[in-house]
């Protein structure tokens, strides 16, 4: 395929009659839903200062007592989603617990063999950015070197190192064999114990809590919390009345979004495109929900929308001459370019330039205007990257693993995504940052792979029946001669590794400032909650909307 991206533009010819490919998405679900909260009073000022004196009384709590205490504590917080407001003091007490209770990275804390403490004191410290290391775990093995049977009837303790072996990186092999130990005595347990335990622990194998995303988590622990009878009140009521107030702004934030999306009708104008607005708002909200965070989210949602469209331009409706003009307009930046692409590209092409001008006058308000043109070169870097796919597909290239992982990598759009949720993290987004991320880093590099090969995994079979360039299915199958299955145990492979990267730099945030990692590691978990079973981004009638209900339309009863 000789197609060029940098030819000089010229306008197509008629296109009416080309066969183009369809994938019959399902039409947004939500309709209006989100709108209506724009008209809701918000009366919260009572709320707003009942919480501010349980934050007080809370925060009075949160000096070292006894370490297993402290622990249990620091759990509850960041299980029930208050993290945030606590972050100065739970960091001092994990200090506290590092400076008296571990000794050469190993944790010395007597608590003999109490396997649901130990596996949480070291799951918060890795969480922490300590490294320590796994050897505490060596005791609960048996003189064959194997995790002891014995540990079976334990679910608690099981199911805390279960959730603290998420944490691995390269090289702990006993967090490996304890993952594999501990999932399928869980897996199998689950038939003998009461309903509530088995779908607790079903729960966490599908969505381990470091997988997950924050808001999720606490919606969900917020309910089995209360229903623990040694619940602390003010915590809980903590818990509640927060996420209640931060879900008043979410709906706010999505209702205006909803109406930026509305009118700009791409339901009519390019009905063959997935409408996901909604879908586009939860996706942003697992990388940043505080509160601090509402420019971030509006930027995000609308660049994550208009990248869906422009992806299903690309894969679906669009002709490889259209593409290259698409492609062609983008790299040039220029309104004027309209003129030369077909009508329903146009409303997309005007939509991404109006929104990056919308960024680039929040950005210039806020101090950071330098931060646009590297967002800019990474859109023009997905296209260059969409329209590279198209022209595969269309001469049925079969690359190698490795064309097809560094094209998968750019095609993502992780790298896109990451700029952009960078930009809503104010001034510690610094000119270096951005330019870290055009160096390809380990860490973005990773949760990239995440993306693509997970999203490959869970819609291959779709893809390829309605027509779709070769996946990493695919190019594995081919290039190794090995089975669908072999295939996607190898990928799968790979995916556990790129996680095992991501735990590995967020150890080290010596180069990119926390906060920032933290970004990339939401957007990966993203991606575990969405593509896990299937695409459930594309196809969001199923546990999305679910999600989607309980921490956007369900508020927390008091
Ligand atoms: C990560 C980004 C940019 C998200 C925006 C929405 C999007 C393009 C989702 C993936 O769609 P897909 O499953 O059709 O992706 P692909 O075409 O890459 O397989």
């Amino acid at each position: 395929m000789t197609v060029s991206a940098t030819s000089s533009l010229v306008a197509p010819s008629t296109t009416n009659n080309l066969c183009r490919r369809s994938a019959n998405y399902h039409p947004d679900i939500w309709g209006n839903h989100f709108i209506q909260y724009l008209s809701e009073p918000m009366e919260l000022d009572e709320i707003m200062k009942q919480t501010i004196m349980l934050k007080e009384k809370v925060r009075l709590r949160l000096v070292p007592r006894n370490p297993l205490r402290d622990a249990n504590l620091i759990d509850s917080i960041q299980r029930l989603g208050l993290y945030h407001h606590f972050e100065l003091e739970i960091g001092e007490l994990l200090q506290h617990i590092h400076n008296n209770y571990v000794q050469n990275g190993t944790v010395t804390l007597n608590l003999n063999q109490d396997l649901q403490s130990i596996a949480l004191v070291f799951r918060l410290l890795r969480q922490h950015g300590y490294h320590i290391l796994p050897d505490v775990f060596e005791k609960f093995k048996n003189e064959k070197g194997n995790f002891s049977e014995t540990l079976v009837g334990d679910v608690d303790g099981m199911l805390s190192l279960y959730e603290a072996t998420h944490m691995r990186i390269h090289g702990e092999d006993i967090l490996d064999e304890a993952l594999s130990f501990t999932s399928s005595h869980l897996e199998t347990m689950t038939t003998q114990l009461s309903l509530s335990v088995a779908t607790k622990i079903n729960h966490s194998l599908k969505r381990p809590l470091f997988k997950n995303l924050p808001r999720l988590v606490a919606r969900d622990y917020i309910s089995t919390y209360e229903e623990d009878p040694s619940h602390d009140e003010t915590l809980l009521l903590l818990a509640k009345l927060d996420f209640n107030l931060l879900q008043k702004q979410h709906q706010k934030e999505l209702g205006d979004i909803s109406k930026w999306w509305k009118h700009l009708d791409f339901a009519t104008k390019l009905p063959f495109a997935r409408n996901r607005i909604v879908e586009a708002y939860f996706w942003t909200l697992g990388v940043y929900f505080e509160s601090k965070y509402s420019l971030g989210r509006k930027i995000m949602t609308k660049v994550i929308s208009l990248t869906s469209v422009i992806d299903d331009i690309y894969d679906n409706y669009g002709t490889i001459e259209e593409l290259q003009l698409f492609t062609q307009a983008i790299q040039r930046w220029d309104i004027t370019c309209m003129d030369f692409l077909p009508e329903y590209m146009k409303f997309c092409y005007k939509a991404v330039l109006d929104v990056f001008e919308e960024i680039e006058h929040d950005t210039v308000k806020e101090g950071i205007g330098f931060c646009v043109v590297y967002v800019k070169n990474e859109m023009i870097r997905l296209v260059q990257a969409y329209f590279t796919e198209a022209k595969w597909f269309s001469s049925n290239f079969i690359p190698t693993m490795e064309e097809y992982m560094a094209l998968g990598i750019a095609n993502s759009g992780y790298y896109l995504l990451t700029a952009t949720s960078f930009i809503g993290m104010g001034c510690i987004a610094t000119e270096e940052v951005f330019k870290w991320l055009t160096n390809n880093p380990k860490i973005v590099n990773a949760s990239s792979i995440i993306c693509r090969i997970m999203n490959d995994i869970v819609s291959n079979e779709f893809e390829q029946k309605r027509g779709h360039g070769a996946s990493s299915i695919e190019c594995y199958m081919s290039q190794h001669g090995v089975t669908r299955e072999d295939a996607i145990n190898e990928l799968s492979r790979q995916v556990t590794n790129a996680w095992k990267d991501i735990n590995e730099e967020l150890l080290d945030s010596t180069k990119v400032p926390k906060p920032l990692l933290m970004r990339v590691l939401n957007l990966s978990r993203v991606i575990h909650v969405l593509y896990k079973d299937e695409d459930c981004y594309t196809n969001s009638q199923g546990s999305t909307k679910n999600d989607i209900i309980s921490i956007l339309m369900n508020p927390c009863p008091i």
